[in-house]
């Protein structure tokens, strides 16, 4: 059985990178100019690319290093001790998820993946102390993404014509969800059979979320929604910001939710050769932080003149409890009109879901 280190030779395919990288230092510096510059590009990137890699946000390489040493570290551990901190409620949802627990594909692919969801629950982490001090990091950097969010989701009110402050008093408080993944070696035929992922085709579904890979490879995006799913590349210093379903909503489709899904790394002739037929794909690390509106906010589209609304509207806090029991294979929570009401918002997304790949979608 063969494996191999990061991807570190010349890719045999996909090496097309057609995405925009922004500088986000002029919005942190909080000039006006600096301000709107930021935000044009990111419209300009949304629009075109659906897609933006973003640069200088304010966390560090070694901070950026320090988590994916710390995921590791939790990914190392015994699958007892990981299952202890199950994730088994929607409306928490923090904890565990082992390989196979959760798809979101609507053809039943299987993606091959563990992760944990911080939401600084305290009840659901490793004790306090427990792996030097793990949860006082979680919740540190935690913090830090969720500043940043913040600095994001003022950039993307501009990038609507909205007013930042407004928009963000609006939003409340932002409702971040911390998940580290872990792609274990998975044997490349495995891969290239079926319906088999390292993550499935999918939108996610908050606001926005920002995006942290290490240099293995394999996130790709279908930026039109037609099926042409392109490579998006790792690059030191930089997160990416896609669009998710809340602000495809609330924006009446101005923007688009992004389309992804994780394949097995674009690898060289040498390496593919080093790998043989039957061997592994290296383990792929990877971070995501899904930024969520508080909980009882009215996901209801902002419609221009003239426009119809595209979307019936639904409270934020349900739409999110219904897609994550859904994906958790945990009940969806229907006890309140609210609820009824975001379970049959997200029936609807999941028949479009299905529907994408029987007849591309573009918006
Ligand atoms: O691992 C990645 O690069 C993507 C992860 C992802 O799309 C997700 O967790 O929703
Ligand atoms: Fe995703």
């Amino acid at each position: 059985m063969g494996s191999i280190g990061p991807a570190d030779d010349t890719p045999q395919t996909g090496t097309e990178f057609p995405f925009p990288i922004v500088s986000f230092q002029p919005f942190l510096d909080g000039t006006p100019e600096g301000k709107k510059e930021v935000a044009d590009r990111l419209y300009d990137a949304f629009h075109n690319f659906g897609w933006v890699y973003l640069k200088d946000f304010g966390i560090s390489q070694s901070e950026i290093e320090e988590m994916f040493r710390r995921s590791k570290q939790f990914h190392d551990q015994p699958t007892e001790w990981k299952e202890k901190l199950r994730l088994n409620d929607p409306s928490v949802s923090q904890g565990y998820t082992a390989d196979g627990a959760e798809s979101s594909d609507p053809h039943g692919g299987r993606s091959h993946k563990e992760c944990y969801e911080h939401r600084k629950v305290n009840e659901l982490c490793p004790a306090e102390g427990e792996l030097d001090d793990w949860t006082a990091w979680a919740n540190t950097f935690y913090k830090k993404l969720l500043d940043l969010a913040s600095h994001v989701a003022s950039a993307l009110a501009t990038v609507l014509g909205l007013d930042a402050d407004e928009f963000r008093a609006q939003l409340g408080q932002l409702d971040g969800q911390l998940r580290l993944l872990h792609y274990m070696p998975v044997a490349r035929k495995t891969l290239e059979s079926g319906r088999n992922f390292r993550i499935n085709p999918h939108t996610d579904y908050g606001l926005f979320t920002l995006l942290f890979q290490d240099s293995v490879g394999g996130l790709e995006v279908d930026r039109f929604h037609d099926g042409k799913f392109v490579s998006a590349t790792p690059i030191p210093g930089t997160c990416v910001i896609n669009v998710a379903d809340i602000l495809q909503r609330l924006s009446n489709d101005g923007l688009r939710s992004t389309r992804h899904r994780v394949m097995a790394p674009k690898l060289s002739q040498k390496q593919l050769d080093a790998i043989g037929p039957d061997g592994y794909l290296p383990a792929r690390y990877s971070t995501a932080f899904f930024v969520h509106p508080e909980r009882n906010f009215l996901v209801d589209p902002i419609v221009k003149e003239g426009d119809k609304p595209h979307y019936e509207p639904c409270v934020a806090g349900c739409w999110r409890d219904a897609i994550t029991a859904k994906n958790y294979r945990l009940p969806i929570p229907m006890d309140t009109p609210e609820q009824v009401q975001a379970a049959k918002c997200v029936d609807l997304r999941y028949m479009m879901a299905a529907n994408i790949e029987k007849k591309p979608r573009v918006i």
